[in-house]
């Protein structure tokens, strides 16, 4: 029989709706560019990721029982994604993500996630009734876990004898959403992934440097911290020391995703069992060749 799963996703799954044109912008901009639907939502992004590096994801999410809903069900099972344990809300809506790229990069972002959030605990019933573990049973293996679920969810989560046995890979879903990973901060399995921006708002403090950031994490008790800046060098950071790497120099053509990229990639890198100087580097290349308009492999 083949698995069902290498790793779970939790968290957003949604339409991302990008407007892109090739012009600077700023606000009140109207200009000629494109406009796209895509499968988006920080857990289906390292879902999509993982499926390129041969990893298949099991979602955990709330999607509506709308029409969006069933076209984006359709879409990850096209995607090779498990949808077996999704939470299909017969009065919820399906979450939307809306962003602006002009040539000088995001212009702004609405994350409408607020079916995920009123969903709640209901998108994790299988850990915790048998299905995928209980309390008692605790799931093994990854767990890729996004900021876009409620504080106190997170809170819950943090503390959960369901989720005790996880190697528990946590992202943020935006630098808003950022102080949402309080509980993960000083928690003793789980890897951090961050860019410099959410590692200053997690520590309430501004760093100049992936480095810095990575060590200024450790210090407030990470167990394990990568963070990322762009095109600036990148940073692993656990107590046995911090490794930093440049990526490649490419020609900037998508911005969205890029973080979400580096960490299924790194995952993905992990997993086949690479070193933590192979793990950034295959991640850093990962991303860069996202952001230049390729497909990483
Ligand atoms: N201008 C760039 N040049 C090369 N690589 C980039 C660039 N911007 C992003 N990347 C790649 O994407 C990764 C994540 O980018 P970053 O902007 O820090 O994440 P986020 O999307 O979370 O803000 C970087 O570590 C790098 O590998
Ligand atoms: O509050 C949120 N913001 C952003 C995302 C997702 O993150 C991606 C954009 O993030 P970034 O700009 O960091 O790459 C998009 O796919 C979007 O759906 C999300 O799930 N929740």
């Amino acid at each position: 029989m083949s698995k069902s799963h290498d790793i779970l996703c939790i968290g957003s799954v949604l339409w991302d709706v990008i407007g892109r044109a090739p012009v600077h912008m700023r606000q009140g901009s109207d200009v000629a560019g494109r406009i796209t639907r895509l499968p988006g939502g920080v857990a289906m992004n390292i879902a999509m990721t993982l499926a390129r590096f041969g990893l298949k994801a099991s979602l955990l999410t709330a999607i509506g029982r709308d029409t969006q809903g069933d076209e984006l069900i359709q879409a990850c099972e096209e995607l090779g994604m498990d949808t077996t344990h999704v939470y299909r809300s017969e009065d919820l809506p399906t979450d939307r993500y809306m962003a602006v790229e002009g040539a000088n990069g995001l212009i702004a972002a609405i994350a409408d996630a607020h079916s995920l959030e009123a969903a709640g605990s209901k998108i994790l019933r299988a850990l915790n009734d048998g299905t995928l573990g209980s309390d008692d049973a605790p799931y093994e293996g990854f767990i890729a876990l996004d900021g876009n679920l409620t504080q106190r969810l997170l809170e819950k989560i943090a503390v959960s004898p369901a989720f005790a046995k996880a190697d528990l890979r946590v992202a943020p879903a935006s630098p808003g959403k950022a102080e949402r990973l309080l509980p993960f901060l000083v928690h003793d399995r789980a890897t951090l992934y961050v860019n410099l921006e959410e590692a200053g708002l997690l520590c309430q403090k501004e760093f100049t440097s992936s480095e810095e950031a990575a060590k200024g994490l450790l210090d407030r008790g990470a167990r394990r911290a990568l963070v990322t800046d762009g095109g600036n060098s990148a940073s692993d950071a656990t107590p046995d020391g911090i490794i930093t790497q440049i990526p490649p120099s490419v020609m900037v053509t998508r911005v969205t995703g890029a973080g979400d990229t580096f960490m299924a990639a790194h995952i993905a890198s992990e997993n086949d069992g690479a070193n933590r100087e192979d793990s950034l580097n295959r991640a850093l290349r990962a991303a860069a060749t996202y952001v230049s308009g390729g497909s990483p492999k």
